[in-house]
């Protein structure tokens, strides 16, 4: 029996991954907004307070719910892993010199788990170490003008993306850049040592593997069907890397690639739409019309079939792939341009369903949220100000473990 169990994007909610927040966010300058992928810079006792909320939300609805940080300290304890962790973590950290590394490994080694899986997550600044002790190569004093020894990852708390649960296996994602793909170690490690996931779970795909792939873009819409965005962050050829490993386990019978196009403003396929209901998805209306969908399916010795649907109309793309007559697609906002684009930014799409109907919201996207209402969806709607401004949303914020099968 697999720890993992994800046969769709709207079936009963057991159990989730989150990640609370920490001081990694304490670790961002404007002048470096970029390089982190982040737009602005949260305060970080609201985000805590605005996450711990969204927490006992999913709680209340019977949702377990489980921290990232957690499961990888246990994941370290229990392999007996510490060393190694920290070998690879600082191999993967940026730091040059010799002998800041052997600061830095001293430093994390004396802390206990938690503390040092927290503090690999916050970074190093320069002025934590006493600059004596190391300004002892070129490289060190080239850099000397930027604060940090090891950035912070300041995304951890979009669960969502550094690896994806489907079906009764896992995706470990190769990420779009390199602040996000030093974030991957925290799921290598749970899936490599952990005693309730190191087994019995399938591997898909690898940090290793060379072609880039986000969870945000991989979506269960059923148990026979991926869905999955050719976008910002995920290649054409890493989803045919993956639909062929996923076809080899017998786990789909089917990949659907959306291609959304390479944006910032929609950078993954759950930027854009999510499902809501047995028959009902939110949508970006910028991507209603003509949208390119590949079918991806099992073909001859092994190899996969690819067959561009016919139709470019997202609805009875989806229609026709759940075996259904017709689907309902709302869009952000109703869809006049200037609401839903701002409705959309703030992640009105990016909805986190626990059950069927049942749906997690930001309240402040009033507009999409009454058109949702109208729909007959139930919404939970949880404030999100500060967790916003890295854009992203309840479903970002979240990688279901377990849901029951519908
Ligand atoms: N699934 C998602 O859409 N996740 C949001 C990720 C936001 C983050 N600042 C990023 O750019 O990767």
């Amino acid at each position: 029996m697999s720890a993992i169990n994800v046969t769709s994007e709207i079936g009963k909610l057991k159990k989730v991954l989150v990640h609370r927040p920490g001081k990694e966010m304490e670790n961002l300058m404007p002048d470096y907004l970029d390089r982190l992928l982040f737009d602005d810079i949260p305060y970080l006792e609201g985000a805590q307070r605005e996450h711990d909320n969204f927490v006992k939300e999913m709680e209340k609805e019977g949702v377990e719910v489980v921290y990232l940080e957690k499961l990888a300290t246990e994941a370290i304890d229990a392999g007996d892993a510490k060393e190694e962790f920290v070998d690879q973590w600082i191999s993967e950290s940026g730091i040059v010199s010799e002998s800041v590394k052997t600061i830095v490994k001293e430093q994390l080694l004396a802390m206990d788990t938690f503390e040092m899986v927290l503090k690999t997550m916050e970074g190093f600044r320069r002025t934590e170490i006493n600059s004596e002790n190391f300004a002892s190569s070129l490289a060190d004093l080239m850099e000397s003008d930027y604060p940090f020894l090891v950035d912070p990852m300041p995304n951890l708390y979009f669960s969502r993306d550094p690896f994806a649960t489907m079906g009764n296996g896992v995706s470990i994602n190769k990420m779009f850049a390199e602040t996000r793909n030093r974030e991957t170690i925290y799921g290598h490690y749970i899936f490599k040592y952990h005693p309730e996931y190191k087994e019995n779970v399938d591997k898909f795909y690898s940090r290793d593997d060379e072609n880039r792939i986000e969870g945000g873009d991989e979506l269960v819409l059923s148990k026979d069907v991926l869905a999955i965005g050719i976008s910002e962050r995920t290649d054409s050829r890493a989803i045919e890397i993956l639909a062929k490993r996923v076809f080899e386990k017998g786990a789909f019978k089917e990949v659907l690639a959306f291609d959304i196009g390479e944006h910032r403003k929609f950078m993954h396929l759950d930027t854009v739409f999510t499902m809501v209901d047995y028959d009902k998805f939110t949508i970006h209306p910028e991507i209603e019309g003509g949208l390119r969908v590949f079918s991806l399916t099992p073909g001859e010795n092994g190899e996969v079939k690819i067959v561009e649907k016919e139709s470019h109309k997202l609805s009875e793309v989806l229609a026709q792939s759940l075996g259904l007559d017709s689907v309902t697609l709302i869009p952000c906002a109703g869809g006049g341009l200037v609401d839903s684009a701002r409705e959309q930014w703030n992640d009105g799409s990016n909805t986190l369903t626990i059950a069927p109907g049942v749906v997690v919201v930001y309240d402040r996207n009033p507009i999409t949220n009454d058109l949702l209402e109208k729909h007959g969806l139930r919404l939970i709607k949880v404030p999100g100000s500060e967790l916003v401004r890295g854009r992203g949303g309840p479903r970002c914020m979240t990688m279901p473990l377990v849901r029951e099968d519908l």
